[in-house]
């Protein structure tokens, strides 16, 4: 069994648009692995797209960037005091929770009012009602989580982890569940984001023609990186058949 040898490094006064750094990381399950050998860099206003079959690693890799995870080998710096914005994939958690969509946003901010939070009730409220403007959700508002249908609660969801203003955006199938207007809302939020350049995200997504359009570098992993480079390059219909046939020759070879 190796070591773990995760650090979490102030970052990197050398290039002031890196936000993240993984160097060689390795992540197994029950001795079963399931990340070999990953390294990217993530920059301020670049979306990275993360593709692959099921299984291959994606949400995992996320999971490390968020912290979540240890790596059992490799090291990932981070610029000082990054904050991060992780939406995971499917989250079942806040239907439990007996909130309004605004308490509950007011909650991720941290000035939910029973928290004696940082902003004061007011500020929050403010804060809130912009936030779900921006997401043309302000209908929801009073709406307890419950009550909401997926594509609404993901809707919530992608809100939520934007309130914060985080400066590395982990979203994990964000769309799924949400319809074709969200879809079309929520890619022009991502370009609007990406124009803003202030924002660093790493998009899972099965979604290839959203990729292919909002990316500025696809990886393609399954387990490892099996090709990277720019949509165009990446999603060609040879070059995807081409990887695919090499995952097929690999699970062959069990
Ligand atoms: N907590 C866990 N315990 C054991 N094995 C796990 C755990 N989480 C993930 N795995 C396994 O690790 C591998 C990678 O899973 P992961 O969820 O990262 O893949 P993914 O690329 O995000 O898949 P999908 O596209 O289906 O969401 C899979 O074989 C999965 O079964």
């Amino acid at each position: 069994m190796e070591t773990k040898t995760i650090k979490a490094i102030p970052l990197l006064q050398r290039d002031q648009k890196l936000l993240l750094k993984a160097e060689n990381l390795s992540v197994s399950y029950n001795e079963e692995s399931a990340l070999e050998g990953i390294s990217m860099e993530i920059e301020q206003g670049k979306i990275i797209a993360l593709i692959g079959p099921n299984g291959a690693g994606k949400t995992t890799l996320l999971k490390c960037f968020a912290g979540i995870i240890k790596p059992n080998k490799g090291e990932i710096w981070r610029r000082e005091g990054l904050i991060i914005g992780y939406l995971p994939q499917r989250p079942s958690f806040p239907r439990y929770l007996p909130v309004t969509v605004e308490e509950f946003i007011a909650l991720r901010l941290g000035c939910f009012r029973f928290f004696d939070g940082l902003l004061g009730k007011r500020k929050s409220e403010e804060k809130v009602v912009e936030i779900l403007k921006s997401f043309h959700a302000e209908a929801l508002r009073q709406r307890r989580l419950n009550e909401l249908s997926g594509g609404e609660l993901q809707k919530i969801m992608v809100a939520s982890t934007l309130a914060k203003n985080p400066a590395l955006l982990l979203l994990d199938e964000p769309l799924s569940g949400i319809d074709a207007v969200g879809g079309i809302e929520f890619d022009q939020l991502l370009h609007e984001l990406k124009e803003e350049k202030t924002i660093g995200t790493v998009l899972v997504s099965h979604d290839l023609q959203l990729v292919s359009h909002i990316a500025d570098w696809v990886y393609f992993l399954n387990h490892r990186i099996l090709t990277q480079g720019r949509p165009a390059d990446v999603l060609q219909e040879k070059k995807l058949a081409a990887v695919y046939s090499l995952i097929h020759t690999q699970e062959k070879k069990g």
